[in-house]
């Protein structure tokens, strides 16, 4: 492992019962950098992301996490994770300051009284310390959680689908926080089905039936899968969508408010169809440059198509 690598591993495998549910995994993650992990459900990304951090054995495969062996130092491992799973497990007839303070007794920290103090400043939690969990809302409970997990400084955080149900502004607000964590060298595994979420990660990885299919730099995924995208305005666009779903070249058609994203593997393919269609003179097609969004959009619904011929 390098200096920089928080965690690094090879050949992860896991299996329950005869089903090999994580085959052959390998993966490095910068220190401080938020990892997306990304994929169907039942995939294999939360035992990933379990093995990565010591919190279960692999039955195959060998590697670190924060310097410690995941197979043999778990322990040292498990001190250095802040979990924060999607449910808000915390109690809501007790303050947010109990709520901490409980976890703090809990977990025998030294200078608890500091230390909660800290983790009330820090996340912008002072003003409602007094507050009832129960009464706070999605996104303040979210923040309550995040606390909570982050109470003991650890230098790596695990997120289960964070902002599910949260509304758009808090989702900002969360995001924001997550990377001001990663500033401060705070490594970030997420694991999402969300669109928004994995928009905001710097890497990420698409897993399927156990198997990695792609990773990298997030800027990067569009380039590696080699989708071109044209962006298309005009009058009646909803005609114009369930057209091009019929056409051959197009492999993808997005809606983004009034404007269409219209993707494909074949460029020089979806180049003659935006020929044919600019030539009718109705709608406006710009080519663009292969973003995440329609990426991640083309990886989900391939997966879907494997998922239903694997059933
Ligand atoms: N303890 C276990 N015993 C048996 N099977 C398990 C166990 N944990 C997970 N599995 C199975 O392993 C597969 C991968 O599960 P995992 O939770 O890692 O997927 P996931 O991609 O995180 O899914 P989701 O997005 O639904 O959370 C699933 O088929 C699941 O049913």
């Amino acid at each position: 492992m390098t200096a920089e690598m928080a965690i690094s591993v090879r050949g992860l495998t896991k299996r329950f019962g005869p089903r090999t549910v994580v085959d052959r995994f390998d993966m490095d993650v910068p220190r401080g950098a938020i990892y997306g992990f990304l994929g169907p459900n039942g995939s294999g990304k939360t035992t990933t992301i379990r093995m990565m951090c010591g919190l279960l054995t692999p039955d195959g495969g060998s590697g670190t996490c924060l310097g410690h062996d995941i197979l043999t130092q778990s322990q040292q491992i498990k001190e250095q994770v802040g979990y924060m799973t999607q449910r808000f497990s915390l109690y809501e007839d007790l303050t947010i300051r109990e709520n901490l303070d409980f976890i703090a007794r809990m977990f025998r920290m030294k200078d608890r009284k500091a230390r909660v103090d800290a983790a009330l400043a820090d996340l912008g939690l002072a003003d409602r310390a007094g507050q009832l969990a129960g009464t706070l809302s999605g996104g303040w409970k979210q923040r309550l959680s995040l606390a909570s997990c982050m109470l003991h400084d650890p230098q790596l955080l695990l997120l289960d689908e964070p902002t599910a149900g949260v509304d758009p502004k808090a989702r900002r607000d969360f995001w924001d926080e997550i990377r001001r964590l990663a500033a401060r060298g705070v490594t970030v595994l997420v694991s999402t089905h969300y669109m928004d979420e994995a928009v905001q990660c710097d890497f990420i990885a698409y897993i399927a039936y156990g198997k990695k299919l792609i990773s990298g730099p997030a800027r990067d995924i569009p380039g590696m899968i080699g989708l071109t995208t044209w962006q298309v305005e005009g009058p009646d666009i909803g005609a114009l969508e369930a057209a091009l779903r019929q056409t051959p070249g197009v492999e993808q058609v997005a809606r983004f408010g009034a404007v269409l994203h219209v993707s494909g593997t074949d460029a020089a393919a979806l180049a003659r169809v935006a020929a044919e269609q600019s030539a009718l003179g109705t709608h406006q097609w710009h080519e663009q440059k292969g973003g995440l969004e329609e990426a991640f959009i083309y990886l989900m619904a391939g997966a879907s198509d494997n998922f239903s011929e694997g059933e």
